[in-house]
């Protein structure tokens, strides 16, 4: 697979992932940290691209807000439940904390019983994180498969040292679909850039719109292109902008 081209602002959406992609993964999800340098040169993107940028990210927008302080942007979030079309609009949310009660409660015991697996609780997404404890990936699937057994309503995915669950029907691909109907994106040809399995969805969408799909790292994928990591992609970016 080969390099990108750069983008054009004239042209293109961009779309771009958090974790793994803006930001190096570390231990803690609260210590990730954006370079101011890389921050600015983001900012003068989305300027140059007519604010035709969005963040596509499994966080919750208010942490990625706080992440990325003090720049304002369009945002989907926890993968598409939540969304910002205009980066001083309101964000709605597909769906409110209460549809996990159940699951929030039956994974108190699993948690109980291993404490080197980490709850993180996102309203409308519950996270496993096993990260500092690889050894307990299989007893965290197993715990959310016993969580959210009979629930068809919701979804359970694999990422990164993680398992999560969220309600069904949204994902990275749809919440880009979406925000390419409305301005600035509707009308440019989309770019997508991300790192995990949860970008693929987006990643598809992108390609078969005959847009530029861009794989960070060297797992599998449908993209078309590919960048080494958080730094190439920084690197891409500032030569785009
Ligand atoms: O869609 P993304 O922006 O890539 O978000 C996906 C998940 O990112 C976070 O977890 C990942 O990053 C953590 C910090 O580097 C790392 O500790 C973890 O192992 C990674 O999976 C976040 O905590 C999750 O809520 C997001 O779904």
């Amino acid at each position: 697979m080969s390099l990108p081209p750069l983008i054009d602002p004239h042209r293109h959406a961009v779309f771009v992932d958090f974790d793994g992609t803006l930001v190096e993964l570390v231990d803690d999800p609260q210590a990730v940290a954006i370079a101011p340098a890389a921050l600015e040169r983001l900012e003068a993107l989305q300027a140059a691209l007519g604010g035709a940028l969005a963040v596509v990210s499994g966080r919750r927008i208010a942490d990625l807000d706080r992440f990325l302080a003090p720049m304002r942007f369009a945002a989907a979030g926890v993968h598409g439940l939540e969304r910002r079309v205009r980066p001083d609009g309101a964000t709605e949310r597909l769906a409110g904390p209460e549809v996990l009660d159940d699951v929030r409660e039956k994974l108190g015991g699993p948690l109980r019983d291993n404490p080197r697996l980490k709850l993180e609780d996102k309203g409308t997404a519950l996270v496993l994180h096993y990260r500092t404890a690889p050894d307990l990936k299989a007893v965290a699937e197993r715990a959310m498969a016993e969580a959210t057994a009979g629930r068809h309503d919701l979804n359970v995915m694999n990422g990164d040292n993680i398992v999560e669950v969220h309600p069904t029907g949204m994902d990275k691909g749809k919440a880009l679909a979406a925000m390419m109907r409305d301005a600035p994106f509707a009308g440019r040809v989309p770019v997508y850039v991300g790192d995990d399995t949860t970008d693929e969805f987006a990643l598809k969408h992108v390609r078969d719109a005959g847009g530029v799909s861009v794989k960070v790292g060297d797992k599998r994928s449908v993209a078309e292109f590919r960048l080494a990591g958080v730094a190439a992609v920084h690197r891409w970016l500032a030569a785009s902008a």
